[in-house]
């Protein structure tokens, strides 16, 4: 626990927001760019958080390209997770959670003021660690459900245009194309990560946040999603916490290496080219950690 008090501005907590029911429509319901739509980037700086009056990151600044995979690594509790949040507003959902710093997508800050929650959310998505979809919804209404939320309307044909493309890119539609009016809850767990990644595409982010979306699947079904991820890349920029060190090597092309200690907060000890940060780490803690020494 650190001493520093959190700042007299604590992020408010979900629910103090009263988001107005839409919010403006991208360009055409669509998907992720296309190929050769430039992409954006991601950038934090000076980023403090707190839960409560325990402070868990200090003063993390750090730039993700865009167009590239950045993985973040580190031990349990470094405050991996609690970074992702951040980026796209989702840590303000926590009671007492409260930050400084800035996060700027593109150049403009996600936190400022009059800046709306809802419409950070689907510029910058997030998959999570347990594939969640609705399990008793279609896997098309799971695919189009993210739409209702962020207020976007489409016609039916521009929403079978979306399930089609959302689907093909999470490298699903093959599996399902015949099928689609079938459960979420009816397939496997990895195919059910594949279904909420093109829930999440649906809805055209700029940023695609994974939080060890591979933890809970099989060899397989990993390799499956990281082949996705990888196609991914050039559609939108992704950055992918995990605690696997060979996943980090195999799809990332930056990599940020955090670490925290019962008395000091989480911080990047060092970031750079992933091959760099593997074969070369500038910081014994880098090369510890890498090596599988601790953590
Ligand atoms: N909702 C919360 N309330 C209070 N403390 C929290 C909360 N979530 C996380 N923490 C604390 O913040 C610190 C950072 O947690 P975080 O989950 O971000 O770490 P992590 O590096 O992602 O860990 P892991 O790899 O185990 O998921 C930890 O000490 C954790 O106990």
């Amino acid at each position: 626990m650190t001493e520093t008090a959190p700042p007299p501005f604590p992020v408010q907590h979900a629910g103090a927001h009263d988001d107005p029911p839409t919010i403006p429509l991208p360009p055409v319901p669509g998907t992720a760019p296309e190929p050769g739509r430039a992409l954006s980037g991601l950038e934090t700086r000076d980023v403090t958080a707190w839960f409560g009056q325990r402070k868990v990151l200090e003063r993390v600044s750090f730039a993700m390209r865009a167009g590239e995979i950045t993985a973040l690594i580190g031990p349990s509790g470094c405050g991996k997770s609690t970074y992702l949040r951040i980026l796209n507003r989702m840590h303000e959902m926590v009671r007492g959670a409260a930050l400084a710093g800035e996060v700027l997508l593109e150049g403009e800050d996600v936190y400022a003021p009059g800046r709306r929650p809802a419409e950070v959310r689907r510029r910058i998505g997030m998959v999570f660690q347990r594939p969640n979809p609705f399990p008793a919804m279609s896997l098309y209404d799971n695919v189009v459900s993210g739409l209702k939320l962020a207020g976007i309307k489409a016609t039916r044909e521009e929403r079978d245009h979306l399930v089609e493309s959302s689907l093909r890119q999470a490298g699903l539609w093959n599996e399902v194309s015949n099928r689609l009016g079938t459960p979420g809850g009816a397939l496997s767990g990895g195919q059910q990560q594949r279904l909420c990644i093109a829930r999440s595409l649906a809805v055209a982010p700029e940023i695609l946040l994974m939080d060890e979306p591979c933890s809970a699947l099989d060899p397989t079904s990993t390799r499956r999603i990281e082949e996705t991820i990888a196609e991914l890349r050039h559609r939108v920029t992704i950055v992918i916490v995990t605690h696997n060190m060979q996943q980090a090597q195999r799809v990332s092309q930056s990599c940020a290496f955090f670490l925290a200690s019962h008395d000091t907060p989480g911080r990047i000890v060092e970031s750079g080219p992933t091959e760099r940060l593997f074969t070369d780490p500038a910081d014994q803690r880098t090369a510890d950690y890498v090596n599988g020494r601790f953590g």
